[in-house]
């Protein structure tokens, strides 16, 4: 069970590149922005053409599975991610399962649960504030129980209590065998909770590996072009960024 890009390229926004992911694991994408990580995100979804190679699951090029198919895989969170219409929350959610063609509550309220959207199930969508919507949004990939979570800065507008509670959730989805897949731009995020970091530097892969390697110091300040340092022990790391021209 694997998903990954063989020698997979997108003209001027991606050198071609061949990583597989594993599932069970929690896989964060991190660089600058421009770097190509929305973009290798949404190519091993199948949504954007290829320029080179392609992306495989299960060792098959994803082109030849049906969207269906695809979707029961891989759920997708875009960057930004829109709703079509104002309904409720609830019904948002169940969305998640049009893949299968049921309504299966018991998901639904799984993942209204896991994102803590229970008391706000009833409420149109429109209402919600830009935190609540993201993780509708969310929950609504969440409640189709894809193999892989592929997720777009998912936590880039939640407070710092509910991004611990979604890192923790995600964490519980990938021991239960998911494979997670995340673009991060806070790198302590990625630090403390990744088991794998994948670098990007202008389209190119610049590291990959355990977070304390592929996030070290020395990439840190080539790739985003900072002084910084780590501070903090294992799980608990801080990244410590100077301001450019100080000691
Ligand atoms: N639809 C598109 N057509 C052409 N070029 C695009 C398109 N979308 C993105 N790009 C370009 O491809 C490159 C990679 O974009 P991408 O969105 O993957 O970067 P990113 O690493 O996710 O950046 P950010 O951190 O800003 O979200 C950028 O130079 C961007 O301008």
């Amino acid at each position: 069970m694997s998903l990954g890009a063989d020698n997979l390229g997108i003209r001027g926004r991606l050198e071609p590149l061949s990583v597989m992911f594993e599932e069970g694991q929690v896989t964060a994408i991190c660089g600058p922005n421009g770097a190509g990580k929305s973009t290798l995100l949404a190519a091993l979804a199948g949504l954007i053409e290829t320029a080179s190679g392609k992306a495989v699951l299960d060792g098959e090029d994803l082109k030849n599975r049906l969207p269906r198919e695809r979707a029961q895989h891989i759920g997708y969170l875009p960057q930004d991610g829109e709703t079509a219409w104002d309904v409720s929350v609830r019904n948002l959610v169940s969305l998640g399962r049009l893949p299968y063609g049921d309504e299966a509550p018991e998901m639904v309220d799984a993942a209204l649960e896991a994102l803590g959207l229970k008391a706000h199930a009833n409420r149109p969508v429109s209402t919600l504030s830009g935190g609540e919507k993201a993780r509708a949004l969310l929950a609504r990939v969440l409640a189709g129980q894809p193999r892989w979570v592929l997720a777009d800065e998912p936590l880039a507008a939640l407070d710092i209590g509910h991004q611990q509670a979604l890192l923790s959730y995600l964490r519980q989805t990938a021991a239960a065998g998911t494979g997670v897949i995340m673009v991060l731009h806070d790198l302590s995020l990625a630090m403390n909770h990744a088991d794998r970091v994948l670098v990007l530097d202008r389209g190119k892969l610049a590291a990959d590996g355990a977070p304390e390697n592929a996030l070290a110091t020395g990439v840190v300040e080539r790739v985003w072009n900072v002084s910084a340092n780590w501070a903090g022990s294992p799980g608990e790391r801080a990244l410590m960024v100077r301001p450019p021209g100080s000691a």
